[in-house]
């Protein structure tokens, strides 16, 4: 890996180069039409960047905390620069050719926050951030620019309820495998639909968006607690507004991401995910992350830690409960002080200036009682949620979810499609058989391209009852509220001529989490020479220069050099 070059750091503040001197009255010009007087002017110039959209509940909330992290600011003797970047919905895209975006959208929103804070010479930051990418690519930016700076989650959603149960965007999708399976009516469906999502944040299980919350917490660049506030709790204003001043203190204390970002913080992280068997959209994230912060993180490492650390959060989608409930139960500290008292987490820096372990030491003791979160020697699972697998089908390796299963080893004959529609279609006629393989191909990252998600796929199953009796591996990769004998991010990827690109119907497959592999008995180097790339889906616009640019999944699917 090319470990990214320092960023310069010149004495003086950042935004000396646009306001100080003569040459810079243009520049001062500007500023003053925008309201601010020359005192505002002279103050650290702090930006304040969200992905505020109304297209769904993820993001809903992010104006509204940018204004209190904006007064954090200038209480903090700083001046608030705000700008917003986009958000690309996953629970609206899923399933559709818009999911194509998805991913590619990580990349735009950290490339947008790294030109928009550089290109005004500005500061420090605060990025508040709401779904799957723009949690990552907060994370991204705050690594590439290296400036003082702080990321806070708009918060989960709060959990519907139907016939006095809990019921997230996942049952949802699963409702769609079990309305196509004849399983329940239009009536019930449309119930389920209307209560599942009662308001603003981002999807309400240990889903993409909780998991990187959680990841923005054990990386140190959210100050614990504060991603654990649901979107629609009255305490997230004071933590934005805590946020506006915390990047002021961090700018007087020259404390920067690369500082904190240290491989203790990478550990941490993977544990983390691994103990609350969150997604695995988490090892793509993280190494993306890793690869911003020059600290050298390989797909390999997720398998140790996965090894190492129990499951000790019982939370869906392979568990039984949501986000709020994990919350009521303690949030991260919880988990992470289960995982401190076993040795599994280690200390290490945080945006406040205090270490991890100080943090923990400051939260709310876990309630006792709580349901959610166990001590390591009471785990629900005795290693943590994914495993990392190679063989003559990935060699560069691939991701085995494991939340929700207890199978470690599965064998059937490949059912293969070219796209996840094609896939689903057959699911839903019932095509699909106990002891399938499902393959699901030319969905990686060059190839969809943007990776998709097979959600509307793995639930589909599910709500057919097939979750369990079925295996599925794709070089796309999984929402985190998809479970089953699930297998992702093969690579390299088919579109770039990966081993699943050879694959054939009826070939026998191995999935096997104990010997770590996935592999075929069919003889794939004699097929080779007939195997040509097929061409490019998209050839103009985003997602044409993305395919042309994007690296392996199991290097992060990045696109910086
Ligand atoms: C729609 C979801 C549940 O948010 C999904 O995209 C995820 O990755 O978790
Ligand atoms: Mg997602």
């Amino acid at each position: 890996m090319n470990a990214p070059p320092p960023r310069p750091k010149a004495p003086g503040l950042r935004s000396d180069a646009i306001k100080t001197g003569p040459d810079r009255a243009p520049a001062r010009a500007m500023l003053y039409a925008t309201g601010l007087d020359a005192a505002a002017i002279a103050k650290p110039l702090v930006a304040v960047v969200h992905t505020w959209s109304n297209i769904s509940p993820c993001n809903l909330n992010l104006r509204d905390l940018a204004a209190e992290v904006a007064d954090g600011i200038r209480a903090a003797g700083g001046t608030p620069v705000e700008f917003n970047t986009i958000a690309v919905t996953d629970g609206i895209a899923m399933g559709t050719p818009g999911m194509r975006a998805s991913l590619i959208s990580r990349e735009l929103i950290a490339d947008s926050i790294e030109l928009a804070v550089d290109g005004h010479c500005l500061d420090a930051m605060v990025v508040l951030c709401g779904c799957d990418k723009t949690i990552p690519a907060a994370a991204m930016a705050l690594a590439r620019l290296d400036v003082p700076g702080v990321a806070l989650y708009g918060g989960s959603i709060a959990h519907g309820t139907l016939d006095g149960t809990p019921i997230t965007v996942q049952q949802v999708f699963e409702a769609v495998g079990a309305h196509g399976a004849g399983r329940i009516d239009d009536a019930r469906l449309g119930a389920v639909e209307q209560r599942a999502c009662p308001g603003a944040g981002a999807c309400g299980g240990q889903f993409t968006a909780n998991t990187m919350a959680m990841v923005l917490t054990a990386l140190g660049l959210t100050p614990l607690g504060l991603n654990d506030i649901a979107a629609t709790d009255p305490a997230k204003r004071a933590a934005a507004r805590r946020c506006g001043e915390l990047a002021l203190e961090c700018l007087r204390d020259g404390r920067t991401p690369r500082g904190i970002l240290s491989p203790a913080a990478f550990r941490n992280a993977m544990r983390i995910v691994a103990a609350t068997a969150g997604s695995t959209n988490a090892v793509l994230h993280l190494l993306a992350i890793a690869h911003e912060a020059g600290v050298a993180l390989t797909i390999e490492d997720f398998e140790g830690a996965s090894v190492q650390t129990p499951v000790i959060a019982d939370l869906m989608p392979g568990g039984r409960y949501t986000a709020i409930e994990m919350t009521a139960a303690g949030g991260m500290a919880a988990v992470a002080r289960e995982l401190r008292a076993a040795g599994l987490i280690e200390d290490a820096p945080t945006v406040t200036g205090r270490g991890l372990f100080e943090e923990i030491d400051a939260a709310p003791p876990t309630p006792p009682g709580q349901p959610v979160v166990r001590p390591v020697a009471q785990a629900f699972k005795p290693r943590g949620g994914y495993s990392i697998l190679y063989g003559n089908l990935s060699p560069e390796g691939c991701i085995l979810k494991l939340a929700g299963i207890d199978t470690l080893r599965f064998e059937g004959r490949a059912r293969v499609f070219e796209s996840e529609e094609d896939c689903f279609r057959a699911v839903q006629v019932g095509r699909i058989e106990a002891g399938d393989v499902v393959v699901i191909r030319n969905e990686g990252p060059a190839g969809g391209p943007g990776m998709r998600e097979m959600l509307a796929v793995t639930a589909a199953l599910v709500g057919r009852g097939l979750g369990d009796r079925v295996a599925l591996m794709t070089d796309g990769r999984f929402s985190g509220a998809s479970y089953g004998f699930v297998v992702g991010h093969v690579a390299p990827e088919a579109a770039r001529g990966g081993p699943i690109a050879l694959l054939r119907d009826g070939d026998r497959i191995v999935i096997d989490a104990v010997r770590r592999v996935v592999e075929t008995d069919a003889d794939l180097a004699a097929r080779r020479a007939d195997w040509s790339p097929p061409p490019p889906k998209v050839v103009h616009g985003a997602l044409a220069k993305y395919a042309r640019l994007v690296g392996s999944a199991a290097l992060g699917a990045v696109t910086t050099g």
